[in-house]
């Protein structure tokens, strides 16, 4: 549990992140196929930091406790110590926590995002080559998602049907809005959920989004909702995501509105801001993906699009992600995937996914030789057909690897 005393911690200056050369990076090692895919996984993130930079970095890995594994040990699925690592160590890395459905305890996966305001949830969605998929053209798809991470029906705040509290909000809201309540069908079974959505929270993960559009030479913004059915949550994200792109980015509409452009003479000219409502997205990103390319979205619906996205370029096994706050520089990053607890303990299932959360972390501190180097060893062992059981009973003559074996491939395959 501690670091040794060699590494330093990251900071943040304005709007730069300062690395030092051993930084100390706090990990949760997560539940399920946790172990098995993190201890894959720090193996390829070690090798790629020494061979890039020739011994002269290095990380301090810190593990701190969440899930079972800090249950078990000291009595708290979420200790204070870790959530005190994060923030003092500003960029961690996780596996997946376990979130019990129906009753127990809420996620954790959750709360982190929540208690650090770790507001974006970035998640890459591009085909790497050689990679089985269930659609014809994968490679067409080549979209990066922009999640609201921290409001949302996320939020948490539910009333249990025949519950005292349920009951109570039920008579207060009734005595408040008795037209509206007149809409409940069955009153007396209810369970009711919140759905928080604020123009700040909008705004600020909007222009996450087109920031990001214009640093990487991206065509378009699509803000995805559902706001012809919840007209002043989703409906206000998309109003508030059109004015966001207006304000900050001077983007002007075109054709009448409401899609609009940035204009020749500001950065990120000729970006299309537009919007989708979500139910004829999921649609399209089968029929015509080339059409997106950044995402914003709702907490719920970036869930969703998620994994569907990930199934298209061949699946949950190589979906990376990352949680920040821009702000505050904080980053959490980790599988878009859980714990699949029928593989725990097996040493079988693919660690592509934490691999790749790992690469987007050095991107992230701007160690771009390490994560170049963890691209070429996965395109490696993906191009050799050495692959765990995901892609290989998808692959013609394919060789079958051990998820710890497949992280030695990727490792083998940066030389
Ligand atoms: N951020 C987090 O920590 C997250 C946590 N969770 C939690 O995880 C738990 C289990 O969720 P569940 O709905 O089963 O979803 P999972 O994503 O854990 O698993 C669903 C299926 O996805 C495939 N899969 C998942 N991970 C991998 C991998 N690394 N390699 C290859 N295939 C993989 C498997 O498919 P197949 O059966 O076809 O082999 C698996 O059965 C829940 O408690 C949930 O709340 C869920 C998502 C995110
Ligand atoms: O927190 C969880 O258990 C699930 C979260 C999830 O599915 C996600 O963030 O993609
Ligand atoms: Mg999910």
């Amino acid at each position: 549990m501690t670091a040794d005393k060699s590494g330093q911690t990251i900071k943040k200056d304005g709007d730069c992140l300062i690395v030092p050369d051993q930084p100390i990076i706090p990990f949760i090692e997560g539940d399920g196929i946790g172990p098995d895919i993190w201890r894959a996984s720090q193996r390829v993130f070690d090798a790629a930091v020494e061979k890039a930079f020739d011994g002269n970095r290095r990380i301090e890995w810190k593990e701190v406790l969440a899930g079972e594994k800090a249950f078990n040990s000291v009595g708290s699925w979420l200790p204070d110590e870790t959530l005190d690592a994060f923030r003092t160590l500003l960029v961690g890395i996780k596996g997946p926590l376990t979130t019990p459905v129906g009753g127990g305890i809420r996620s954790l996966n959750v709360a982190l995002r929540q208690i650090l305001d770790l507001y974006v949830c970035l998640r890459p969605v591009q085909y790497f080559t050689g990679v089985p998929s269930p659609v014809k053209a994968p490679e067409k798809t080549d979209m990066v998602i922009f999640r609201e991470n921290t409001e949302d029906i996320y939020a948490g705040i539910e009333f249990q049907a025949g519950s005292d509290d349920c009951r109570q909000f039920c008579k207060i809201f009734s005595e408040a809005f008795p037209e509206r309540w007149k809409k409940v069908r069955f009153p007396d079974s209810v369970g009711i959920g919140i759905k928080p959505v604020s123009k700040e929270g909008t705004t600020r993960l909007v222009q996450a989004a087109i920031q990001y559009a214009i640093a990487n030479g991206r065509r378009s913004v699509t803000l995805v909702h559902k706001g012809n059915i919840m007209k002043f949550t989703e409906g206000g994200f998309r109003d508030w995501g059109y004015e966001c792109a207006q304000v900050h980015f001077g983007a002007k509409e075109v054709d009448g509105g409401p899609w609009c452009q940035i204009p020749e003479g500001k950065p990120g000219a000729g970006i299309v801001i537009k919007d989708v409502i979500a139910d004829a997205m999921l649609q399209q990103i089968l029929t015509r993906p080339e059409d997106y390319d950044v995402i914003a979205t709702l907490n719920l619906n970036g869930d969703y699009i998620s994994d569907a996205l990930a199934a298209c370029v061949g699946g949950i096994g190589i979906a990376p992600g990352g949680n920040v706050n821009y702000q505050t520089g904080h980053a959490i990053f980790e599988a878009t995937h859980g714990t699949a607890p029928k593989y725990a303990g097996q040493d079988k299932v693919n660690p592509g996914s934490v691999i790749l959360s790992g690469e987007m972390m050095f991107r992230y501190l701007g160690w771009t030789e390490a994560a170049d180097l963890i691209i070429r060893g996965l395109n490696g062992a993906i191009s050799a057909k050495t692959v765990t059981y995901d892609f290989e009973r998808l692959m013609d003559g394919a060789t079958l690897l051990k998820c710890s074996e497949f992280g030695d491939a990727v490792v083998k395959h940066m030389a």
